[in-house]
């Protein structure tokens, strides 16, 4: 057990550990990841969850190990070391399908390191390029989402009805547990907060994985940001008794090129209660979330997760004070557990990136993410 933290994802040079999201906020566990194996493994499980999160993760892993092997000399050739990074990077992007950074990522490494074994001669040139390449997915990400809660904050405030009392409602987990840290929609609330901007924040419980009430409340108790934790299903009931509620913000695993966005289970029934209630639904994510390559939400591939992970909750009994697995449903019962929903262009407000905030154009239902990238 180690002292509560923020931070995720710990990593220095050939040494990686990931924080154990599995049994948070009970246990506060870091896990050492020594290769590719650990880190598919730790993605496949949600010990290590988020879009962005899971494409730092898989690079990291496969840097400590083939910075493990290059340190006890086993690539004497570059096509060596090539060949290993290929297929270590293919098999990581097996961990999960939809958040689309993990892909991203991939191909942008991959493309790095063929470009670099062009002209190598020494397997240490593609092993240094290939490092430096995931070390700054680090810091470019933390960069990027404190743009994004900078771009957000400010749609907000421009865009509130009321300016002086500005609540906000946010989905699952999108904070430094989910990236490398500040996090995405949550930046947009640490950022509003920050500047003294948010009357208070509102987190829904996220189940079957419960990101929002083990993690994102978590995370706002840690910060001493005014919030308060709903069930899903209160959502609508709660925008309809509080008009301070002006907006919600959600993160996005896989944003379409016409701005259809895969995010997490119960955001599509969240951006039709916001339609109906007529405030903002803004989707807030890095560039890396954005996929041009899919052209709309019904392409997007989603994931199904275990009838385990929804049967099942992870709580610590009042007695005991252990974590433990309890058991909420009949045996035997059909489950049907996708872990995320297609949210439809025309629903979301504004699709907010560390490059600005992407609008549709005037009478149209759907976003151009390729004009606003290119
Ligand atoms: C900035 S995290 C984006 C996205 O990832 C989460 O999914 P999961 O917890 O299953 O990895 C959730 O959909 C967040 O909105």
């Amino acid at each position: 057990m180690t002292a509560k933290t923020l931070e995720a994802i710990k990593y220095t040079r050939g040494n990686l550990s990931i924080l154990n999201q599995l049994v948070l906020p009970h246990e506060t566990i870091f896990e050492t990841v020594l290769n590719v194996q650990n880190g598919h493994a730790a993605i496949k499980t949600m010990k290590t969850r988020g879009a962005p999160a899971i494409a730092i993760v898989a690079a990291l892993s496969l840097a400590v190990e083939v910075n493990a092997r290059a340190e006890n000399k086993e690539f004497e050739t570059v096509d060596q070391v090539v060949k290993f990074l290929f297929e270590s990077l293919e098999y990581l992007k097996t961990s999960r399908p939809t958040a689309v950074n993990l892909f991203d990522a991939a191909g942008k490494l991959w493309a790095l390191i063929q470009s670099t074994a062009k002209d190598a001669n020494d397997p240490m040139t593609v092993v240094n390029a290939y490092l430096e390449a995931a070390e700054q997915m680090l810091v470019d990400d933390v960069k990027d989402n404190k743009n994004i809660g900078k771009f957000g904050a400010e749609f907000i405030l421009e865009n509130a009805k009321d300016k002086d009392h500005i609540s906000v409602l946010t989905h699952c987990n999108t904070g430094s547990l989910a990236t490398a840290g500040w996090g995405t929609a949550l930046g947009i609330i640490r950022d509003l907060h920050a500047n003294g901007k948010l009357e208070h924040a509102y987190c829904t419980e996220t189940r079957p994985y419960n990101q929002g009430s083990r993690l994102t409340a978590y995370e706002l108790v840690y910060e001493d940001i005014p919030a308060t934790l709903i069930c899903d299903n209160m959502a609508s009931a709660l925008l309809k008794q509080n008009p301070s509620v002006q907006a919600i913000v959600v993160g996005a695993d896989r944003v379409a090129a016409n701005g259809d966005t895969a995010n997490k289970i119960g955001t599509y029934q969240l951006a039709i209660t916001a339609k109906y209630h007529n405030i903002m639904f803004i989707v807030a994510a890095p560039s890396t979330s954005i996929d041009l390559n899919t052209k709309t939400g019904k392409d997007i591939v989603i994931e199904q997760r275990p009838s385990e992970e929804l049967v099942t909750v992870t709580g610590v009994r009042v007695q005991d004070d252990e974590p433990t697995c309890i058991r909420t449903a009949a045996a035997d019962i059909g489950v049907w557990n996708p872990s995320f929903d297609v949210t439809p262009a025309e629903l979301i407000s504004a699709i907010v990136t560390e490059q600005g905030v992407v609008l549709k154009k005037d009478g149209e239902i759907e976003f151009n993410m390729t004009s606003f990238l290119n």
